[in-house]
């Protein structure tokens, strides 16, 4: 009788049987597609404790009821980089675990003041844009508009809209590109860089006006940096129910250019955010447009952050606070951008 198990049985089965792929190619999406993502995830003070504490996101406000209700919250209240992370994790088996590679993300918003644990999330996407990518013809470039709701009111939580190089089924018969550009050497950063002095919308102000005097930028980087380990690079994507095996399947990811799993690109961009908020007063985050992942993160990478203030506003929610538009820059170990994106946030005024 045939022993399956024997080892050379074994593989010559293994060498025979399909796989049951999972995962959807460039072709299977077109434009106007809505996908309503099958798995469920409830926001859990757990998951958001977690992804808060090991991305370095620890604002008392999130984390102590005193500290909730100085801000207006009922509660501490679901970190928005969690939802986010959260609502694009579920996404992934439908729309990209084939493979893809997170590109950027625009247009992020948040619909609610504050989401509470607990909160039942339903997700769909719609397919917004396909095309081709003439660099990588074994690729395709999809971008979806991802909106999250709470299950039980059907409010809207948050959207966004999502970019990704998706493997096609057929690769394109093209010459591979050649569409390298010269590289532009020139550039023109300012002579002065400024540091706001402290972390008050009035810091931010003060320091743009300096800048502005000394035809100068306000830039600066944070001190922190987080190595990344299998926390950060598998646990965190997996909470979230995202699949992507980049994250967590060191054998396939052994063939790809990476050479090994890659961190959740959403972990790479809270954990600057992190590093950036804790030299800041933030009473709420506005949103994020122009996110892009520039290169990969691998375990043992270090992330740290750079920040560039853009503009002060003093304007927002409530008259204790002003909005300052940022441009966040994650960095790793050899100084080289692994995200960049422009982050709207209030943030309180120093009277308060
Ligand atoms: C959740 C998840 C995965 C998932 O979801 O399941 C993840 O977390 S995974 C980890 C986070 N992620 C990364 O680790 C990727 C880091 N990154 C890179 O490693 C390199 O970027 C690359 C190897 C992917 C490509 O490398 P590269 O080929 O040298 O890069 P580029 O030439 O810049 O871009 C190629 C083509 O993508 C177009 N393009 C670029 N950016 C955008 C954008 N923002 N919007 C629209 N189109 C864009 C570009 O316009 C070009 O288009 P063409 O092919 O037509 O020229």
């Amino acid at each position: 009788m045939t022993d399956w198990t024997d080892p050379d049985t074994f593989a010559q089965a293994l060498e025979h049987v399909e796989t049951r792929e999972k995962g959807n190619c460039f072709e299977d999406f077109a434009e106007g597609d809505v996908i309503e993502h099958d798995p469920g995830l409830t926001l859990t003070k757990w998951g958001n404790e977690a992804w808060m504490s090991q991305t370095l996101n620890h604002d008392p406000a999130y984390w102590r009821p005193d500290a909730a209700a100085d801000r207006g919250f009922e509660e501490p209240p679901i970190h928005p980089d969690y939802l986010t992370a959260a609502t694009l994790g579920i996404t992934v088996e439908d729309l990209s675990e084939k493979g893809g590679y997170f590109l950027g993300r625009t247009d992020v918003r948040f619909a609610q003041d504050a989401v509470y644990p607990g909160t039942h999330m339903s997700v769909e996407s719609e397919v917004v844009n396909t095309a081709t990518s003439s660099s990588r013809p074994q690729y395709g470039i999809v971008s979806w508009r991802t909106r999250a709701k709470d299950l039980e009111t059907d409010d809207l939580l948050m959207s966004y809209e999502r970019t990704n190089m998706i493997p096609r089924r057929e690769p394109l018969e093209t010459d591979g590109g050649a569409t390298a550009t010269e590289e532009d050497d020139d550039n023109d950063l300012p002579e002065t860089f400024v540091t706001p002095e402290g972390g008050y919308f009035e810091d931010f102000a003060d320091a743009l006006e300096i800048a502005d005097e000394e035809n100068g930028a306000v830039a600066y980087r944070h001190e922190r940096g987080r190595t990344q380990d299998d926390v950060t690079v598998a646990q965190l994507p997996l909470a979230t129910l995202n699949t992507a095996k980049q994250h967590h399947n060191v054998d396939v990811m052994a063939d790809s250019p990476s050479g090994d799993i890659v961190t959740y690109g959403d972990v790479t961009r809270s954990t600057a955010l992190g590093h950036a908020r804790s030299d800041e007063r933030t009473w709420r985050e506005v949103g994020f447009d122009d996110e892009s992942f520039h290169t990969f993160v691998t375990p043992g990478d270090t992330v740290y952050a750079f920040t560039r203030v853009l503009s002060a506003d003093d304007d927002a929610s409530q008259d204790t606070a002003g909005t300052v538009q940022f441009q966040h820059i994650a960095f790793n170990q050899d100084d080289v951008p692994v995200y960049s994106g422009t982050r709207t946030a209030e943030i309180q005024k120093r009277s308060n």
